[in-house]
């Protein structure tokens, strides 16, 4: 025998200081020097030197180095967000980081891959990722995808080997080498690590594990084609406005500046950061709520999901099994409370351990190892001392398992073997008489009603080498289990918000129909209709569309069979988000719009094909991503009205002046004060904002809704129009009143400061008025308002900054009519909120929503 002890975690610790952890060398991340030089491209900050070496030929230095020190604070700004960001996805990197399972001081434990080291004895089953290059210590069935190494995608065999081979190359069948990187597809192994890091054939080829793939996603796309536009719009102005300027004045400086201060004004380089932002702080905030987001595509497909697919052990229940009821004999036992297991069910418990794994990790074969345990610890059926000698794992097209033991006399020449699987699969190995089968039929009927998961069991002897397959042994029926998987408690509430948000709950389960039925009922997933994969396999295309409409509970599905309900329900219009843990499961993963892997449960090929993964396997995790991909919809739809809405002003208060022909009325001074402040801290507010009331009681947006429509566009230019038009009544008002410039100018900016700080408000609800949303505490708000309000006092106030902006000392009249100003186009833009929003509840009520089938 081999010895799988393992080392200790002592010994292991002492390993890793010496060889280093067992990952491969990265690419590096990006540097500071690297991100200042990004921030050096970024148009505003070329805008703002330009600028600042106008000002410096024009001679006015205070001005220009004021416009220098922005550009600097602008350069600090990009790199502390930029440093965020990268700080949550690393954060988010070492929650997705490989695990591996290891045996040290003797017990299994789960350790990041990063931990191991040469000499840990490491366990190894279908759908792990081998986590270091290691030599079998035992292997069952075990087949590995080595095609990262070879190229070759047919999987190669494992088995150990008496002798070691000289040179072991990965690729080939029946080594006992594992490679680092490469896949397990079948079986399970335990083995030995010998080499880690760069020292594995991975680390030595320089080969790399595919990175998440991060193709833009479409709100990427559609944010792009927003800036686009508008910063054409924007620059084309600004180089007419320059022209013009210089030509009807001769004053081509001047031109220039008015031209920056425009293009400053217009340009809209927030709508790709508040993306980043929020995508990036989402991700962070479903971490926290216990779904790790792999792909930015993820959180966007969410808020607009119609359809959520999800597997029903572990993930609807709690996969925690207990034998709750057995069939032999022509008897029924209710296993809860019995004192004593009549001798009737003895033979049936002893048969359904023989058929389990010797120290069983499956929650199914640890309830018989407990049942066996409890009852019949003292009597004949417990073959602590037999040894097993062969064994028959379960297959798609045999959902049953068999082993073969060898008992404890080692002269005798006979085995004996059991069987446990599906009750269609033990009957056909039982090779049963109809009316047999019929009598085992109803029974199971029985036991599924009850939401119980049904496996029967078999027995059989055997002399002489293995038969091939399951079917050579010549089993009698022993009887049927029953096992109890409770509902995890809060999934009805959760099935039921998904059915008043119009998101239907669809489960996909490979149990019976009957078992599938009862549990979906108590979940409150509609059981009207149960389709079984060998009816899906009876289906064309059309007949399939017909009956996903109506039908939310699949049973005896295979895994392979998910991939066509993903694409009929794509092609019926769903936004679709399924579950899958197995390996079996990726390619549908990988279609769904929103692939979702379990973190517990999983296998490393699920997750690395999903887009999300539950980290504590509960659907209701699931739920909450949607609310929270929900919410993230209206915050980004928010904050993009006010970037609009903000523009509009500033842009208009640059212009209008030149086109009109006054003198200018803002400067760059003005606009990187407008920008530089309320902007970036604004994105903060809105990410912030919690999520609106009725948030579940509503259809998922469109998908082929753009998030950005027509609406939102005339909300966040109106909004702007009423600010820009405030702020030009007041700026006529200072001149016409005080008959200088600098009085209107500074007037005009207040009402500019306070009015943008309105548009925060306005746009922080799309379901309530500024004055409920006042009593909503936002931190990020506080810090807006605390930033904004002193900066301003000081530029009205402080001598040397009044210089700098060109502003007159206020009276405490000027100030209130400023001040006014903002306050009532605050109270219009709230009004006309309240316009839209009568509006849009209309065209809800009228249900101008997703027509819905169910
Ligand atoms: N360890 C086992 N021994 C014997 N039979 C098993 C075992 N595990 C599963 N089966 C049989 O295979 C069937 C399908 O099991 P499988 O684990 O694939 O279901 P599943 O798709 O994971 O179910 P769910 O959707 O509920 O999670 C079970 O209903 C059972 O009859
Ligand atoms: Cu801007």
């Amino acid at each position: 025998m081999f010895s799988t002890a393992g080392l200790t975690t002592q010994e292991a610790r002492e390993i890793l200081r010496r060889e280093g952890p067992n990952v491969l060398p990265q690419e590096h991340a990006r540097g500071p020097v690297r991100i200042v030089l990004d921030a050096v491209r970024e148009p505003m900050l070329q805008l703002l030197l330009a600028a600042g070496i106008i000002y410096l030929v024009l001679g006015d230095l205070a001005e220009a180095l004021i416009l220098l020190g922005f550009a600097v604070l602008n350069v600090v700004m990009v790199v502390v967000q930029e440093n965020r960001t990268e700080r949550a996805l690393a954060a988010l990197k070492d929650l997705t980081a490989p695990r591996a399972t290891v045996i040290r001081d003797g017990h299994r434990q789960p350790v990041p891959a990063a931990s191991l080291v040469a000499g840990d004895v490491i366990l190894v089953e279908e759908g792990s990722r081998v986590p270091a290059d290691a030599l079998l210590l035992d292997a069952t069935h075990l087949e590995a995808d080595e095609s990262l190494l070879t190229g070759e995608s047919v999987p190669v065999v494992k088995a150990v080997t008496a002798e070691l081979p000289a040179d072991a190359r990965p690729g080939g069948d029946h080594t006992p080498n594992l490679w680092s990187g490469t896949l397990v597809v079948r079986g399970s192994g335990i083995a030995r690590v010998t080499a880690t890091g760069s020292r594995t054939e991975i680390g030595r080829i320089g080969a790399s594990l595919g990175e998440v793939e991060s193709a833009p996603t479409p709100l990427q796309v559609q944010t792009r084609r927003l800036v686009t536009v508008f910063a054409a719009l924007g620059v084309g102005a600004s180089v007419v406005l320059a022209v013009v300027y210089g030509l009807l004045h001769g004053a081509w400086l001047d031109g220039i500046l008015a031209g920056i201060t425009l293009a400053m004004a217009t340009l809209p380089e927030e709508f790709p950061l508040v993306l980043t932002v929020f995508l990036v702080i989402g991700a962070w905030r479903m971490a926290q709520s216990k779904v790790l987001s792999r792909r930015a595509s993820a959180i966007e497909a969410l808020g607009a999901a119609t359809v959520l697919c999800t597997d029903k052990t572990g993930t609807l229940t709690m996969n925690r099994m207990r034998v709750a009821r057995l069939v032999a004999d022509g008897q029924s036992l209710a296993v809860d409370g019995v004192a004593d297991l009549p001798e009737a069910f003895h033979r049936l418990v002893e048969f359904a351990i023989l058929a389990s794994r010797p120290d069983p990790f499956d929650p199914m074969e640890r309830a018989f190892t407990d049942l066996g345990q409890t009852f019949l610890a003292r009597t004949e059926h417990i073959h602590g001392d037999w040894t097993l000698a062969h064994g028959y794992p379960l297959a798609p097209d045999m959902l049953a398992m068999s082993q073969v033991w060898h008992d404890a006399d080692p002269d005798s020449p006979s085995y004996i073997v059991a069987a446990k699987g599906a009750p269609e699969a033990i009957a056909d190995l039982c090779h049963l008489s109809p009316p047999a089968i019929e009598r085992i039929r109803r029974d199971v009927a029985g036991l599924a009603a009850e939401g119980l998961r049904v496996l029967a069991v078999a027995e059989a002897g055997w002399t002489g080498p293995w038969p091939g397959n399951q079917h050579d042994f010549a089993f009698r029926f022993v009887g049927l289990t029953g096992l109890a998987d409770p509902l995890r408690p809060e999934v009805p509430a959760a099935v039921a918000a998904c059915r008043a948000s119009g998101i239907r709950v669809v489960m996909i389960t490979g149990d019976h129909s009957g078992t599938a039925r009862a549990i979906a009922r108590q979940a409150g997933i509609d059981a009207r209709h149960v389709l079984t994969g060998d009816d899906l396999a009876a289906l064309d295309d059309a007949a399939l569309r017909d009956r996903l409409a109506e039908t939310s509970v699949f049973a005896r599905i295979m895994p392979e069979q998910k991939l066509r309900l993903v694409q009929g329900f794509t092609a019926a219009g769903e936004v679709v988000a399924m579950t899958g843990d197995g390996v079996n499961d990726a390619p549908s993963l990988k279609a769904a719009h929103i692939g979702v892997a379990m973190g517990g449960r999983g296998t490393d090929v699920a997750r690395e094909a999903a887009a999300l993964v539950l980290l504590d396997d509960n659907f209701v995790s699931l739920v909450t991503a949607v609310r929270l991909g929900r919410r993230i919809d209206d915050n980004l739809r928010k904050a993009f009205a006010y970037i609009l809405a903000v523009h509009v002003p500033i842009a208009g208060m640059s212009l209008i002046p030149v086109v009109a022909g006054w003198s200018l009325l803002l400067g760059p001074i003005h606009v990187v004060f407008l920008e530089m402040i309320i902007d970036p801290v604004s994105s903060i507010v809105f990410e912030a904002e919690p999520e609106e009331a009725g948030i579940m009681e509503r259809p998922p947006r469109r998908p082929d809704a753009p998030l950005f429509d027509l609406a939102l566009l005339a909300r966040g230019l109106s909004q702007g129009l009423v600010v820009l038009l405030a702020a030009l009544g007041v700026f006529q008002l200072g001149i016409a009143d005080s008959h200088t410039e600098e009085t209107a100018r500074a007037m005009a900016f207040t009402t500019l400061v306070l009015g943008n700080l309105g548009l925060v408000l306005t746009n922080r609800s799309s379901s309530a008025g500024v004055l409920t949303v006042l009593r909503r505490p936002n931190a990020a708000l506080a810090l807006v308002v605390g930033v904004t309000l002193p900066a301003l006092v000081l530029a009205l106030f402080a001598p040397w900054l009044r210089g700098l902006f060109a502003f007159a000392p206020l009276s405490l009249a000027h100030l209130a009519e400023a001040a006014g100003a903002a306050l009532v186009s605050v109270a219009v833009n709230d009004l006309t909120g309240l316009v839209w929003r009568k509006g849009s509840r209309h065209e809800r009520k009228s249900g101008c929503g997703k027509p819905r089938a169910s």
